[in-house]
């Protein structure tokens, strides 16, 4: 301490000054760097938190993205199995509409059709060859197939039915039409054949199912068809006079005449040698008389020789 001039001490007061004022200065830079790393951490934490909501919020929105798409898929899905079923139940319905179950065969309902849309085709492009080619209506019936059933059971009567659906098939053009007409009785529409075809065709047919025996299981089973055949229009007569049902009755006619003759054989009616209008009354009460009074010809093809038809016996190799 220094003695002033009153001889008093005087009293060294600590200079503060600027050093007072770099420590405060230093407090207050650190209390706002302090600050600053407390905001800046506090945003970290917000961020992170923001993040992890972020990624759980992605998450569960790629779940529910996945279950959507899945929902979707399996709706897609059964909409689409759905319409195949749908697809498929309606190509079924039109498959038993036109075809015969047991045999695949065309039925007597698609036969009808094909004949209803017929008029049409008459008018445009039979006009000029249906005197030269006519159609052809081949009707058969299986011979003594009562005995088959009787014999050898219902179910060996079905594969004798599908057997000879198969070997008519391989027998005709593939322009002709197969038919299964009900129970035992099947028929062939065949377009445009000429008489001689026609004869060649149906000898082919009773040779096809009667040549050669039919094999059922261990059996062997001789097997024949009747037939009667006609000409569509019948015999050159319009069929606006002689419609195809009527045509159709006539060749039941001529096949119930081939069963009268001993079965396993066809009768045909060509041509008419008198006027239709006085043939027809006749023709259809008494064929045979027709036949005899020289009104319509006949034509008759015979089946291949039989070794035995009779079905009560064994047929066993
Ligand atoms: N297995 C089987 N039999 C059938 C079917 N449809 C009809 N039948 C049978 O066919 C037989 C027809 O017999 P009939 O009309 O008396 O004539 P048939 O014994 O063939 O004698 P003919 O015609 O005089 O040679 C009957 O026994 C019917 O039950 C079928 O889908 N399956």
């Amino acid at each position: 301490a220094k003695t002033d001039v009153a001889g008093q001490d005087e009293v060294e007061i600590p200079v503060l000054g600027s050093q007072g004022q770099d420590l405060g200065g230093q407090r207050q830079l650190q209390i706002e760097l302090l600050a600053k790393d407390n905001a800046l951490k506090n945003a970290q934490m917000k961020n992170q938190h923001l993040q992890r909501v972020i990624s759980v919020m992605g998450a569960l929105l790629t779940i529910m993205a996945g279950i959507f798409i899945f929902l979707l898929y399996r709706r897609v899905r059964t909409v689409r199995n759905d319409k195949q079923e749908l697809q498929q139940a309606n190509m079924q319905q039109e498959v038993h509409a036109v075809r015969d179950p047991l045999t695949g065969l065309y039925n007597r309902r698609s036969f009808i059709e094909l004949m209803k849309s017929r008029p049409l085709k008459l008018e445009t492009e039979r006009r000029e060859d249906s005197a030269d080619n006519p159609d052809c209506l081949i009707l058969m019936d299986v011979d003594l197939f009562r005995q088959i059933n009787d014999t050898w059971g219902h179910a060996a009567g079905d594969e004798v039915l599908t057997e000879i659906a198969s070997r008519l098939k391989d027998a005709v053009r593939d322009s002709d039409m197969v038919l299964r007409w009900g129970g035992e009785e099947f028929l062939i529409y065949s377009p445009k054949s000429n008489p001689a075809q026609i004869t060649r065709l149906v000898a082919r047919v009773l040779h096809a199912i009667g040549v050669k025996p039919f094999q059922v299981a261990d059996l062997q089973m001789p097997v024949s068809v009747s037939a009667g055949f006609v000409s569509l229009p019948f015999a050159g007569v319009p069929e606006s006079e002689c419609s195809w049902e009527k045509t159709l009755q006539i060749a039941d006619m001529a096949l119930h005449l081939a069963k009268a003759q001993g079965r396993n054989r066809a009768c045909g009616l060509a041509q008419l040698l008198i006027p239709y209008e006085r043939a027809m009354p006749v023709l259809e009460c008494d064929l045979a008389a027709a036949i005899s009074a020289g009104m319509v010809e006949l034509i008759e093809v015979n089946g291949p020789d039989q070794v035995n038809m009779d079905h009560s016996g064994s047929g066993k190799e």
